[in-house]
């Protein structure tokens, strides 16, 4: 197994506020941002592990600078000496004893560990010659609870616990796989619903998808909520009534107005809200789900670690958990909350509103299938339309339907070419903005 011999970062940005893509009601004007990390090794056929986080513009400098701060604890490391105790080497990565307290697990240094320990994973896939997903589900329970830290989780899962559970989802994986590159893997749109939308652009967006085979749509709100029900009829107008809403107003309410808000908008039938008030407040989604029922409660795009999502699935306050990818401190800690997803029986919904998010999480989601939950209900995948040309290994998306990637790693290698233009400031496309 190689050596990892030294590590680049790059900060990536598209411009993609110009269209206002990727708008919401707390975020007006995004650029898609990417703290983009390879990992250079002395393999002789050149492997490298590349992985990235995502931010929104500014602030990823910090990230990058997070990077730097962190990288010395994988440079000059043997792949294996990380891989053969993966639980081992995340408790490393996030423990270090002076870089811990900035933290802990949570901000631009959980975002930068993110980054750094997907690379990793896209390493060890690369080496084995198998996507990522085909990895973790070809490991036995054994082999994948040793990927895990479990410190501050054992009162809700012990390494005992997963291992029953993953041993119990045996029966019957060969066949989920099969069905999987048969049919692929559900998922809704949220490219016809961003709030910076002419009604124009909405009413053809959700027309194209519909064509494509859509049946899930994601409507952002938060703004007026009149705004909002008037945008909900036009959506209901286009996608019909047998077809899914769902609603996302990322973290712009109070508690009690989340209430009185989603009561004028239940008319329009959505599947749930999704970030309805603080990604911080789990009491209060809590209460917001009794009290909005039956209309389903979402988030964790904001959940920084596996402690509140813990929290979270103990205080019954989600229906729906949203993990991020890069949010949480990369694959190791988003496996854990898999787990304590299908032990609490709360469906995973990854988060994918991002650039290379949907990259990621179509490994996510697979292997919760076919190796954790063993379930589709109340499973479906996000999918935005953008940016996915300036990946080696874009998804693809056909008939609402996420197909299996099958090219070894991660699938979040970017083109050359495509990380020298968007490089931030110089790179070509920041220099035809000034
Ligand atoms: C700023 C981003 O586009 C968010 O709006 C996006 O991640 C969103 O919350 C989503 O659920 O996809
Ligand atoms: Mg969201």
């Amino acid at each position: 197994m190689p050596t990892i011999t030294h590590i680049d970062v790059h900060d990536i940005r598209f411009p993609t506020s110009r269209h206002l893509d990727g708008s919401d009601a707390m975020n007006a004007a995004p650029d898609y941002s990417a703290t983009y990390v390879i990992l250079h090794t002395d393999d002789p056929n050149g492997t490298q592990g590349h992985g990235l986080t995502f931010t929104i513009g500014r602030g990823n400098e910090i990230c990058v600078a997070a990077v730097n701060s962190l990288k010395h604890l994988i440079e000059g490391r043997r792949l294996e000496a990380l891989t053969r105790n993966m639980g081992a080497f995340w408790r490393d990565i996030t423990g270090d004893s002076q870089l811990r307290w900035i933290g802990p697990d949570k901000g631009a240094i959980h975002l930068a560990t993110a980054a750094l320990v997907n690379a990793v994973w896209d390493l060890w896939a690369k080496r084995e010659g198998k996507p990522v997903w085909k990895l973790l589900v070809d490991m036995t329970p054994e082999q994948l609870v040793r990927c895990l830290d479990f410190r501050f989780v054992t009162d809700a899962l012990t390494p005992e616990e997963a291992i029953a559970l993953l041993r119990r989802r045996e029966a019957g994986k060969a066949e989920r796989e099969a069905e999987m590159r048969r049919i692929g893997f559900p998922a809704y749109t949220t490219s016809a619903g961003w709030l910076g939308y002419p009604d124009d652009k909405v009413r053809q967006l959700a027309r194209e998808a519909l064509a494509e085979g859509w049946t899930h749509f994601k409507q952002k709100i938060g703004a007026d909520t009149e705004e909002d029900a008037r945008r909900a009829a036009l959506l209901r107008e286009e996608i019909g009534w047998d077809n899914v809403l769902m609603m996302d107003a990322n973290q712009v309410w109070d508690v009690d107005e989340t209430i009185v808000k989603m009561r004028r908008l239940a008319e329009f039938h959505p599947l749930w809200i999704e970030e309805p008030t603080s990604p911080d407040d789990i009491l209060g989604h809590a209460e917001i789900r009794h009290r909005v029922a039956p209309i389903g409660v979402a988030t964790g795009e904001h959940c920084h670690n596996k402690v509140m999502f813990k929290q979270f699935f103990q205080a019954e306050a989600l229906d729906y958990c949203q993990l991020d990818a890069a949010r949480l401190g990369g694959l190791n800690e988003v496996i854990l909350v898999a787990l304590m997803a299908a032990k609490y029986g709360v469906p995973v919904c990854p988060h994918a509103g991002g650039v290379g998010l949907c990259e990621y999480v179509q490994h996510i989601s697979l292997f919760d299938y076919i190796a954790v939950s063993g379930s589709l209900e109340g499973r479906v995948l996000e999918y935005v339309d953008h940016l996915h040309e300036h990946f080696v290994d874009p998804v693809v998306v056909k008939g609402g339907r996420y197909r299996v990637p099958t090219a070894p790693g991660y699938s979040i290698t970017m083109l050359p070419e495509s990380l020298e233009r968007h490089r931030f400031p110089e790179g070509e496309a920041w220099r035809e903005e000034a």
